[in-house]
């Protein structure tokens, strides 16, 4: 008997490995320290499409009737002011790629990305490059891919390609470049994203005194409130330092036990989550046994689109600390709230 979702596991974990040899491709390329002055965004504009054209070329081969929530689209690559940027990503995805797409192709992979999502049937949302910031710093990012079956993550794969490998014992400490994988009811794994492939199990860290917890959070305040974080860390008392990650290696480090807190609380009162920047993150936590919320500790509602409409923020942790954590985050908020 063949396990649940196997051969979609399989599939999506082809498409992360090559969309992450590409966006590794275009760093080594591009990313200069000309770009880096000139705070230059092109290399990951590119990289971003080329990732979306190469997972979504693959899903469509293997799945042709699954629509798919990703986020970006073709509008920036059309006409004769998308030409030169459309003529890098073509040229880039078939440098990466097993077979030549041509333009039309690539453009079409690329808007197989707009679906709406919702609370039926079933459906993958990909984010070709978590931590657009972190890919140019040359720091962490992630390739996220999940699928979701009516309103629910069942599967969820995240390409790292500069996180560090802890998968075997003595490794060094110096390779990087992670792939993690779950599948709902089976546990989560990481494996070297290249090179010798065999998974192990990983887990959130057993913790549940909180004055022993390490946080991690964004790296951009616009994207969390850290003086926020800081009033939480105090209520549980913690005295660690917190990690600033950028990408969904922030779930990444908590499925693996090397941080215990995850907080993206909310800084605007009208943004909505996107579905892309969670839904892989979120199966990998849970099936690592960590728990992942909102600021209420609601669970987060991937059937809504391609929002998380009803949730705000995203708070995840160790088991055993979840619920202290989402109350001291309930007194700090609250708090917050009524002084505004
Ligand atoms: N205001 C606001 N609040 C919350 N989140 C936002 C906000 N604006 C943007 N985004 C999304 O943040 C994604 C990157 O998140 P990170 O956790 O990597 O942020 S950070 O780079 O570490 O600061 C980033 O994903 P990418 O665009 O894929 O990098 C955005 O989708
Ligand atoms: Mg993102
Ligand atoms: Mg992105
Ligand atoms: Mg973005």
């Amino acid at each position: 008997m063949t396990a649940y979702l196997a051969r979609e596991r399989q599939v999506a974990i082809q498409a992360v490995e090559q969309a992450s040899k590409l966006c590794q491709a275009v760093f080594n390329r591009l990313v200069t320290s000309s770009t880096l002055t000139k705070k230059d965004k092109s290399p990951v504009t590119i990289a971003d499409f080329g990732a979306q054209a190469v997972v979504n070329a693959i899903l469509a081969q293997h799945f042709p009737e699954d629509p798919i929530v990703g986020e970006e689209d073709s509008k920036d690559l059309q006409g004769d002011t998308g030409r030169e940027m459309r003529t890098k990503v073509v040229d880039l995805v078939n440098s990466i790629g097993e077979r030549t797409m041509g333009e039309e192709e690539v453009l079409g992979a690329i808007d197989r990305g707009q679906y709406a999502g919702g609370a039926t049937g079933r459906h993958w949302t990909l984010d070709p490059i978590d931590g657009t910031k972190g890919f140019l710093r040359g720091e962490q990012y992630a390739v996220c891919l999940a699928l979701i079956i009516d309103g629910q993550v069942r599967l969820g794969v995240l390409g790292c390609p500069n996180l560090e490998q802890t998968h075997q014992p003595g490794s060094d400490p110096n390779s990087r470049g992670v792939l993690m994988v779950a599948v709902d009811g089976q546990g989560a794994f990481q494996r070297a994203l290249t090179g010798i492939k065999d998974e192990t199990r990983i887990h959130a860290s057993s913790l549940s005194d909180t004055t022993q917890a390490t946080f991690c959070e964004s790296v951009e305040s616009g994207h969390t409130r850290h003086d926020d974080s800081g009033r939480i860390g105090e209520l549980l008392g913690i005295t660690r330092p917190p990690v600033r990650i950028d990408s969904q290696c922030k779930y990444a480090a908590l499925a693996r036990g090397q941080a215990d807190v995850y907080l993206r609380l909310p800084t605007r009162a009208d943004y909505e989550e996107k579905i892309w920047d969670h839904a892989a993150g979120n199966i990998i936590v849970r099936e690592a046994g960590g728990r992942v919320g909102d600021v209420t500790g609601s669970p987060l509602d991937f059937s809504h689109g391609r929002t998380l409409a009803r949730n705000r923020g995203v708070v995840a942790a160790s088991a055993g600390i979840f619920d202290q954590v989402v109350a001291a985050v309930q007194r700090v908020l609250g708090g917050a709230e009524k002084e505004e």
